[in-house]
């Protein structure tokens, strides 16, 4: 038998319950079909919390993350706090969330289904091969810096501070070169090093760190030229790591080389095997509540967590055989779908995912 894991499981706010249920669903079939064994704990955040607790995000929530193995999350954030003052916004509590559990490195995986060239709007040549992998630094950078308003003489003004220093680059470098020399030994490391010292300094440190890697390929490649490279040669990208805000910005792009940012699914984790498992997308309030929501990337995200927290590869690789399968099989919510009269909703999918599963 095997042992149980805790699982704090955090809906959020727009599709992110609509997208969980789906995960849940899913994680309740890994049970039945492999054997193994969860514990759910449900707390809120975000949005809804601030709701009904005061506080985007309550230490209750944290206790709960705290003491369980690893946590699945939806989305935050909507219309209805964007005018929230700061720590009373949704995406504070989710800025302090990954700070609070040390989750400094976040992985996005971008993978393009053959079946899905279709959804992308690349040429199927460009996007042949394509498989890569976004390392973000997530907890450093201008989303932690410093930030005040002042008066200046044209009037107030607004300063974001931007600041890494060495051990946070070395880190996620490390964890990055790891990552590569597992994969096909390819590094792009991103910055603005011709610009920023910031970027200079994460181009030091990531060329020290190479030293130890050495047979992983390193480029240094700058940021815009990057989100071109990102559309002109998708596939010859393998892992790119690079700093909090490239990071969010470049993953919500090589989002569009799966189909839909619908797909992308993401682990964020620190030293350790714990981590924290989230779509790529937000609350989408613009479909929220309708069943329109693309289920995959929280489904993936959950394949995520059984093969880096739990090590549970046949039930990972099952999850992610299944979403193949039924995408084949050529089931499409709307974000995907070439004929949207045929799209079918986020349970549909959800069940079907599961049906692959236990088949
Ligand atoms: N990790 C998070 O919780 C997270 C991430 C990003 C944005 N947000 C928050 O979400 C809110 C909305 O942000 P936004 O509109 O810029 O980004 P978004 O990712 O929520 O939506 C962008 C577009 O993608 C679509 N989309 C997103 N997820 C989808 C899915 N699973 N299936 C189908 N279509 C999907 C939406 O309908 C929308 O058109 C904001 O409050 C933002 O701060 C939260
Ligand atoms: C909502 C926002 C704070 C968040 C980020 O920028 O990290 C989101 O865009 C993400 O990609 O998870
Ligand atoms: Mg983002």
């Amino acid at each position: 038998m095997s042992e149980v894991k805790k699982i704090a499981v955090i809906a959020g706010d727009g599709i992110g319950p609509e997208v969980v249920a789906e995960a849940e669903k899913v994680l309740k079939v890994t049970e039945e079909v492999f054997g193994y064994k969860f514990e759910t704990e449900h707390a809120l955040f975000g949005g809804i919390a601030i709701d009904e607790k005061g506080t985007p995000l309550p230490e209750e929530t944290l206790d709960i993350c705290k003491s369980a193995d690893a946590v699945l999350l939806g989305a935050v954030g909507g219309p209805k706090w964007d005018t929230n003052p700061k720590e009373l916004r949704p995406e504070t509590g989710l800025l302090g969330i990954r700070k609070a559990l040390g989750l400094f490195s976040n992985l996005r995986p971008a993978v393009v289904f053959d079946c899905l060239k279709d959804a992308s709007t690349l040429k199927p040549e460009v996007l042949e091969g394509t498989d890569l992998i976004v390392v973000r630094e997530l907890t450093g950078g201008i989303y932690f810096g410093e930030k005040f308003r002042r008066q200046s003489e044209q009037g107030e003004e607004a300063v974001d501070t931007c600041a890494y220093n060495v051990t946070e680059v070395e880190r996620i470098a490390r964890q990055a070169f790891e990552i590569a020399a597992k994969r096909r030994g390819k590094l792009a490391s991103v910055d603005k090093a011709n610009v920023l010292e910031t970027s200079r300094l994460w181009r030091e440190v990531v060329i020290r760190v190479a030293a130890d890697y050495p047979n992983v390929e390193l480029e240094h490649v700058l940021v815009d030229n990057c989100a071109m490279q990102l559309l002109r040669r998708p596939s010859s990208f393998d892992v790119i790591v690079t700093e909090n805000m490239f990071g969010d910005i470049l993953s919500d792009e090589a989002a569009m080389l799966t189909g839909s940012i619908g797909m992308l699914a993401s682990a964020s984790l620190g030293e350790g095997s714990y981590g924290l498992y989230e779509p790529v997308h937000g609350s989408a309030p613009d479909i929220a509540g309708q069943g329109l929501a693309n289920p995959i990337a929280t489904i993936l995200s959950l394949a995520l967590m059984f093969r880096l927290t739990f090590g549970y590869e046949d039930a990972a690789a099952a999850i992610e055989a299944a979403v193949a399968q039924v995408l084949d099989a050529g089931h499409r919510t709307s974000d995907i779908a070439t004929d949207k009269s045929k799209a079918i909703s986020t349970s549909e999918m959800g069940d079907l995912i599961v049906a692959a599963i236990r088949k």
